[in-house]
């Protein structure tokens, strides 16, 4: 018998129907077009899709949280009392996770600095009058999302680590298009809950064992790479600290 794994390429190979030849373009009735299997080409897409957006994307993420902690004591003594609080040293569930208030503004001010896209890419169906400019139908509109989570405007002092930009109180005072880490609309990322939950997990475990501080050949600030995704140009090397279990 076929191994079977419990895993994402498990799940697209029982979505799999190459038999049934169901061609994607030209399916018209829906009902029909959703009961199709993937074909090979499919699954193969989808899991090179997954590998690229879903894979780069987090682990930096990761890193920059990790060196955000170790460049700002005051803000890691936060988290670190938060999540001892909670679970006591214990595991965490994936419920539990919404319980870290604090967590998740530090979360997402790491997500304003160094958002994984730089950029998103949009093109108008049709033409349209945006305050005064008129934007043609086809043109390509570029949304800078470093530049936009940088606004002045919007976020003073804007090199500043602050979480506290997240209250509640301090969300109401912008607009909600201020902060678009995962894009926004229907073409918004479709792996962000995943995502999160996936950094949110990991920095729980990693805050139980270990702090982070910098090193002698860590960079502050952090220096970046050009291209269409953020990355740390040199690495970020950083000390990890043993933390006695609470
Ligand atoms: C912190 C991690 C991540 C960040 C910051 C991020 C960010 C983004 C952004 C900005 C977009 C473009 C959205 C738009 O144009 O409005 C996007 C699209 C996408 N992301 Fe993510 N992403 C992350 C993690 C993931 C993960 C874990 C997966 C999959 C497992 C994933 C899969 C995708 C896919 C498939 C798209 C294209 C969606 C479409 O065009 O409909 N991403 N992501």
């Amino acid at each position: 018998m076929d191994q079977v794994y419990n895993d994402f390429l498990q799940l697209m190979l029982n979505a799999r129907h190459d038999d049934k030849q169901s061609d994607y373009f030209t399916i018209g009735d829906l009902k029909e077009f959703k009961n199709r299997g993937l074909n090979n080409s499919e699954v193969k897409e989808n899991a090179v899709t997954f590998f690229v957006a879903g894979y780069d994307t987090t682990a930096n993420t990761l890193a920059f949280a990790c060196y955000c902690l170790a460049t700002n004591h005051d803000v890691q003594d936060k988290c670190l009392e938060e999540i001892d609080n909670i679970f006591h040293g214990e595991r965490p569930q994936f419920e539990d996770l919404s319980k870290l208030e604090y967590l998740d503004r530090f979360f997402n001010e790491v997500l304003r600095l160094y958002a994984s896209a730089v950029r998103i890419q949009r093109g108008g169906k049709q033409g349209i009058t945006v305050k005064g400019v008129y934007i043609p139908k086809d043109v390509d509109i570029s949304v800078p999302l470093y530049a936009l989570h940088r606004n002045p405007t919007y976020w003073p002092d804007p090199e500043k680590f602050d979480p506290d930009r997240f209250t509640e109180e301090n969300k109401a005072k912008r607009p909600d298009y201020a902060f678009i880490p995962f894009g926004v609309g229907p073409r918004i990322c479709i792996g962000m809950r995943l995502a999160v939950m996936e950094v949110k997990m990991a920095l729980v475990f990693l805050l139980q064992n270990f702090s982070f501080s910098p090193c002698s050949k860590t960079e502050i600030p952090i220096e970046l790479e050009t291209g269409g995704l953020i990355r740390a140009k040199n690495g970020i090397p950083l000390k990890i600290n043993n933390r006695e279990k609470p």
